[in-house]
């Protein structure tokens, strides 16, 4: 498929605006992106290429699958300089920067310049080089695979030469790819729902030969009340259930074309491809004994999670394939490993980010004691000498270091509980109930995990919580010990209880420069949560996925999709000051006097005695006595809190 006619199907894709319109023209462009039957092509051996599992992933704004830890690594101000010199001679990335803040999008600034080379070639009669849609993501791997001395430069001018390559709409596409922010109105349920109806509704009588249930180009149907979906419910929830085990959408949209839903089951977990964790809601004792019956009690530790995936040598059996070899270092790809093949413990964070070499005494202790392939879940916390746990910010220090890792290894102890097992010996055990997967867990890593302890009135549950607070956790998670293991879920079968002193984890969408010596740092932080609830965040690419600095308020600097929530100036050591600046600098896209907007990219944890309604901030609400606790380095903007949950906390819900 040309990139060209890709950038214009997605543009089209992007004018829908009701859901199903907007599903059933993904649907209709996933149909028409593989390759058609028979033909020939410019595939390893003359066949056409398959574009399906590319186009998917372009939809959704990634390069690389969600499991898949490698990234382009293109931040926003790199952005503006390749698209600065595709402009030509007489453009700055200064002058860049100030259409972005006129258009407040990326996209329609790449789209208004005139990458003159390639219209001079055509002008010519010769025809521009034609991007498609393979030789770009081919490109876009090798741009992310740079590293080291130089690679910026070199990423730079990958990019640079992609956009001489583009027409004014795929710079458009192009530039939102690379920055994540593709604005197509398109979510993971929408693409999941797309790729049912794509490729599992029935056929319809029509024979309508651009695929079952698809209307012909949606956004021209007067009547788009009356579209329907025609994908059974059987077959959207396998299109699901193959997202949570592989967590790759290209992969899931071939299988469902090419082998049906009985393809789709066969999906399995494979070690050494993250999945997305299982997450709790609030909940009470109360509530825990009413919907369970019998309850799994559990400590809260105040770490973070971790994953766990580990084959031992000469252990992994045929049907159970790493991704890729054990090799140290290598970041297992989204290709097919051979059967049975090792690898090292590997250990992703809660947002599937690889974080195997900054843990190396959790690699060794799980090398020491697992002898079978698993796939385990817990957490890592921060101990003292004595073995007590330290609070959460400790362990931060470690989480994602790559430099002084065996300095900082000497500074903090860390120490892993394994609270559940996904995987053992071959057996996957998503489905099977919390009781049995814990006993698993605790064949394979005994030392790890204590019995599993169950109780079925609120006063043992209450006498658990304040052992558990007593020797320095946070509370207690309350499981249905007959609950099977949903990735990516915040069901009600997992619920925390810790005392009430709650934080707040808040987006950072400005800050002030300091003053006097601090001039050259940010002090003050400008904190929002979400509008929406993750699920409409991650749908609806027009509103709350909207980051663009046209969208700041000029008085409450929050992006669209955005709410601010108050200031937070203290709490914050010297160290933290230069590390929060240094960080959020690239993320810079409006400036007024001493002020300045972000993007949304960093989640920091805020304490504050109390919430209280206020007209200052466009939540309606300020948090009262804000201090800063510390950066969530295992929080993704989307798993922010929101202001549902202000609400809630300020008692108005
Ligand atoms: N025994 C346990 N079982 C499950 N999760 C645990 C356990 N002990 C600690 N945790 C941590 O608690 C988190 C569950 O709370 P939640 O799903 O709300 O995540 P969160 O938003 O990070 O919450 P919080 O900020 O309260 O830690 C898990 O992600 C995990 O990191």
């Amino acid at each position: 498929m040309d990139f060209g006619a890709l950038a214009e199907r997605a543009e089209r894709v992007a004018a829908n605006d009701g859901d199903i319109e907007t599903t059933l023209a993904v649907a209709d462009l996933l149909a028409d992106a593989g390759p058609a039957a028979g033909a020939e092509g410019d595939g390893p051996d003359g066949t056409a290429t398959d574009d399906l599992p590319v186009v998917v992933r372009f939809l959704l704004g990634r390069v690389f699958p969600a499991h898949d830890t490698r990234t382009l690594d293109v931040g926003p101000a790199l952005c503006r300089e390749a698209v600065a010199r595709a402009a030509g001679p007489n453009v700055s990335a200064d002058d860049v920067e100030d259409r972005l803040a006129e258009r407040g999008e990326i996209g329609a600034v790449a789209a208004a310049y005139d990458f003159g080379g390639q219209r001079g070639l055509a002008a010519f009669g010769s025809g521009r080089d034609a991007l498609t849609v393979a030789d770009l993501d081919a490109e876009l791997r090798d741009l992310a695979a740079q590293s080291g001395d130089g690679s910026e430069s070199r990423k730079r001018d990958a990019l640079f030469g992609l956009f001489t390559r583009c027409s004014p709409i795929e710079a458009a596409f192009l530039a939102r790819l690379v920055l994540g922010e593709m604005r197509l109105g398109v979510g993971e349920g929408t693409v999941r729902d797309a790729v049912a109806e794509a490729f599992l509704a029935p056929k319809t009588p029509s024979g309508d030969a651009d695929g079952p249930g698809v209307a012909d180009d949606a956004a021209d149907d007067a009547d788009v009340e009356d579209l329907e979906l025609a994908a059974p419910g059987d077959a959207v929830a396998a299109v699901e259930r193959a997202l949570q085990v592989t967590n790759d959408y290209g992969r899931v949209a071939v299988r469902a074309r090419d082998e049906g839903i009985a393809g789709l089951r066969e999906e399995s977990l494979r070690v050494g491809r993250p999945v997305q964790a299982m997450l709790a809601q609030a909940g009470t004792a109360t509530d825990a004994v009413d919907a369970f019956g019998e309850v799994a009690v559990e400590t809260k530790f105040d770490g973070a999670r971790v994953q766990i995936h580990y084959a031992p040598a000469g252990d992994a059996p045929a049907g159970d394939a790493p991704d890729r070899g054990a090799r140290a270092g290598d970041a297992p790809g989204d290709t097919e490993g051979e059967a049975g093949a090792e690898l090292g413990p590997r250990l992703y964070s809660r947002n599937m980010d690889d974080v195997t070499e900054a843990l190396p005494e959790i690699v060794e202790y799980v090398a020491e004691r697992v002898d079978v392939p698993v796939i385990l879940d817990g957490e890592v916390v921060a101990v003292d000498d004595d073995g007590d746990p330290l609070p959460f910010q400790e362990v931060l220090r470690r989480f994602r270091r790559k430099h002084d890792v065996e300095r900082m290894r000497e500074a903090v102890s860390l120490r892993l509980h394994a609270f559940d097992c996904l995987h053992a010996d071959g057996d996957d055990l998503l489905d099977e109930p919390l009781r049995d997967r814990h006993d698993r867990l605790r064949e394979v890593l005994p030392d790890a995990a204590a019995d599993l302890a169950l109780a079925d009135d609120a006063d043992a549950i209450a006498a658990e919580e304040r052992a558990s607070l007593d020797a320095g956790h946070e509370g207690v998670m309350l499981k249905n010990p007959d609950a099977a293991y949903t990735p990516g879920d915040r069901g009600r079968d997992w619920l925390k209880r810790k005392p009430d002193v709650e934080t707040l984890d808040a987006v950072v969408v400005g800050a002030e420069w300091g003053e006097g010596r601090r001039a050259e740092l940010f002090g003050t932080f400008l904190l929002a949560v979400r509008e929406g609830d993750a699920s409409a965040a991650q749908d609806d690419g027009n509103d709350a996925g909207d980051r663009s600095a046209a969208d700041h308020d000029a008085d409450d600097l929050a992006p669209a999709g955005y709410a601010t929530v108050g200031k937070v100036a203290t709490g914050i050591t010297d160290e933290a000051l230069a590390d929060l600046t240094e960080r959020l600098e690239p993320h810079v896209v409006d400036e007024t006097g001493t002020r300045v907007a972000f993007d949304p990219e960093l989640v920091v944890e805020v304490g504050y005695e109390e919430i209280q309604t206020s007209p200052t901030y466009s939540a309606g609400y300020a948090l009262r006595f804000p201090r800063f606790v510390g950066v969530r380095e295992d929080k993704g903007v989307a798993d922010a809190d929101s202001l549902a949950r202000v609400r809630r906390l300020a008692g108005d819900d």
